[in-house]
């Protein structure tokens, strides 16, 4: 009887959405897209937030055509072809950015700071820089340790998989740079297409040479654990060198799926959290350019799950929106509070970022400039790229140097031993209660064993050919925050990275800046004839390079993460290892802010991972 029930609400549903997909597909909308008139009450599951992670959970999810799913999406598409192009992945237009600035950054003098939180349809995978690279086994290991069985390397690896495709360059290419990759161990057969360029400037091979002769190992394969020394990094491409991202891998080829909406241009308020604790609906609302809707808000009920996707910023503010964050943070926001969960918000961590170059008296030739300085070589270069090949397949580049604290600071033993003696409550945010520093305990103590190892990157240098590169601290010390604005809920929140605010972040990043001089001496780079432009030769004491950090350093790479943690409750996470929210029922977190501990690598790869786990993982939960 049950069952007959079921099954008439099921083809009562899907009839209703597939009128309303039916609908669409003449209208102005995208197919599956929906306006709020055409929304319905209730849905399976609700996903807040369309990004990267959004959309791979919405694929999954709707895989069952019996489960509805409503995909709820603050931003808008961005179909301009030229978006799909290598170059795009260093021009990141504003317009699929939210407009914040963090607070004063007190270590970095006072200096506010721009920041990169992506609002799209696909969020960050639409407009980011497509290099694709996992972090070393050791930094998923860690997550595990902390608290969180089943995240290791282990038991991300088939997901890594699950979510990659890789596809060999031409052959001549790959035997004249000694392009290497193990196909075996580090990919699948899944939606994103990862390649190498059909294009590397010849004075790359000379870089590798250089890091060779400075003693550094090479890796055949960064993405299957081995994320350390130098390695060779494709980018999501797909063969013609187009941007393969969560929009064209995980949402178009599925888009007219009966039991898939997705509402655009609408934020999630709330989550709304009945007296037992369960996770019933979401209140969103319209979204206007100047920030303020005409419309009233709107219900919709969900009968599973709620899944937070919305990013390592909005995901925090929509929990805390909805009672569910620190108590004496909601209390002075007028919000009720439904669940004291500290973490909300807490242990926000990113890469932050120098940007040293040198100028090169004898760099080979054709190099970068080549593309301005020799009319012939450009013209060429264009006209290959009507046959999508040569130069303008290279995006951001593909090789890394990632760099393990032994190699990078001759005094490390006592760099840790600094951060053993702290008392960790100096360098945290002050509103951190003692769950919270007893988890930053546990991260530091692994970290500590983890940086005394070889087999994991302290400090990331990609290099490109080109004469200038990053310095990334990948392992920082430093917490930050992501508050609610307690007078106006949807104001303007306060987010604070307190970049290089614990001192042993300084300390490496000046050995680090060493380090990348000394490779600057090898034979190899000497041929290159290079000469320090940034932050320039005369700057060598520890004090002027700190000045120079503090001046010029970027808080965020783009890899923000953290804040709705995963790890033990009384450690301060946010989320347990099911990715359900601690104290609610219903409620889960799909997205980057369930990172733990920043992993030493780029980030996409890894959200593809976690959000193929996380929709496995609400699957197993929601079978009937
Ligand atoms: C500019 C930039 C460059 C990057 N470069 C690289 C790179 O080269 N390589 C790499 O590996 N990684 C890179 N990254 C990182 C990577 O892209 C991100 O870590 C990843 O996309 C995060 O995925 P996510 O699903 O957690 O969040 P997102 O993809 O950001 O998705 C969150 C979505 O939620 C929506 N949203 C927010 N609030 C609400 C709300 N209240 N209601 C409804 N919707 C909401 C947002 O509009 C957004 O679409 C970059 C990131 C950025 C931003």
């Amino acid at each position: 009887m049950c069952l007959v029930v079921y099954q008439l609400r099921t083809a009562f549903v899907l009839f209703g959405l597939y009128q309303v997909a039916g609908a669409n597909f003449f209208g102005s909308l995208e197919q599956s897209e929906v306006s709020e008139d055409q929304i319905l009450k209730s849905y399976d599951y609700i996903i807040a937030g369309g990004g990267q992670s959004g959309l791979v959970i919405a694929n999954r999810l709707s895989e069952d055509v019996s489960k509805t799913v409503l995909v709820v999406e603050y931003g808008y598409f961005n179909r301009d072809p030229s978006q799909l192009d290598p170059l795009s992945g260093i021009a990141y237009l504003p317009r699929y950015l939210f407009n914040y600035t963090t607070v004063p950054q007190q270590a970095l003098s006072n200096r506010t700071s721009g920041l990169l939180a992506a609002s799209a349809v696909g969020g960050g995978s639409t407009l980011n820089g497509m290099l694709f690279d996992r972090a070393a086994a050791e930094d998923y290991d860690n997550w595990e340790r902390l608290g969180n069985p089943g995240w290791g390397w282990e038991g991300l690896l088939p997901y890594f998989k699950k979510s990659t495709t890789f596809t060999p360059p031409r052959v001549d290419l790959v035997e004249e740079f000694n392009i290497t990759w193990n196909v075996h161990k580090a990919y699948g057969s899944g939606p994103i297409q990862v390649t190498f360029p059909d294009w590397q400037w010849p004075t790359l091979k000379t870089q590798w040479r250089g890091w060779d002769e400075l003693g550094v190992p090479r890796n055949l394969e960064g993405n299957g654990g081995d994320a350390y020394g130098t390695f060779w990094v494709p980018t999501n491409n797909d063969q013609s060198y187009r941007r393969s991202f969560a929009v064209n891998a995980y949402y178009d080829p599925i888009h007219a799926r009966p039991n898939l909406h997705l509402i655009t241009g609408y934020r999630v308020n709330k989550v709304i959290i009945d007296d037992d604790r369960l996770a019933r609906a979401v209140q969103i609302q319209e979204r206007k350019a100047d920030g303020v809707s005409s419309r009233s808000s709107t219900i919709i009920q969900a009968t599973k799950e709620i899944v937070l996707c919305s990013g390592w910023l909005n995901t925090p503010l929509i929990l805390q929106r909805s009672g569910v964050g620190p108590a004496s943070l909601l209390k002075k926001a007028g919000v009720d509070v439904v669940v004291d969960l500290p973490g909300v918000g807490s242990n926000l961590q990113d890469h932050p970022a120098l940007n040293p170059a040198y100028e090169y008296h004898t760099d080979l030739i054709p190099n970068e400039r080549s593309l301005y300085t020799n009319a012939t070589f450009a013209q060429w270069a264009d006209e290959q790229w009507t046959q999508r090949k040569g130069p303008h397949s290279l995006g951001v580049g593909n090789a890394l140097a990632d760099l393990p604290l032994r190699l990078v600071d001759e005094d490390w033993s006592s760099t840790l031993a600094v951060l053993q003696a702290q008392d960790p409550s100096t360098y945290l945010p002050k509103h951190y209660v003692k769950d919270q520093i007893d988890g930053y305990n546990a991260q530091t103590k692994l970290l500590r064993s983890t940086l005394s190892k070889l087999n994991n990157g302290a400090i990331e240098i990609p290099f490109t050919g080109v004469n200038r590169s990053y310095v990334v601290l990948e392992k920082p010390f430093s917490r930050g925050n992501v508050l609610i604005n307690t007078t106006d809920l949807y104001g303007a929140p306060t987010i604070d990275y307190q970049t290089n605010f614990n001192p042993v972040d300084v300390k490496i990043l000046i050995a680090a800046l060493r380090t990348y001089r000394k490779w600057h001496t090898t034979p190899s780079m000497m041929t290159l004839t290079p000469v320090e432009i940034i932050p320039g030769a005369n700057i060598t004491t520890d004090q002027d390079l700190s000045h120079y950090i503090a001046r010029s350093i970027d808080p965020t790479s783009g890899h923000s993460c953290g804040t709705a943690s995963m790890a033990p409750r009384k450690i301060g996470g946010v989320v347990s290892p099911d990715l359900t929210v601690y104290g609610v029922k219903g409620l889960s977190v799909g997205d980057i802010s369930i990172i733990p501990m920043i992993p030493g690598t780029h980030t996409c790869s890894t959200v593809y991972a976690i959000a193929e786990k996380a929709a496995d993982l609400i699957k197993s939960r929601n079978i009937y």
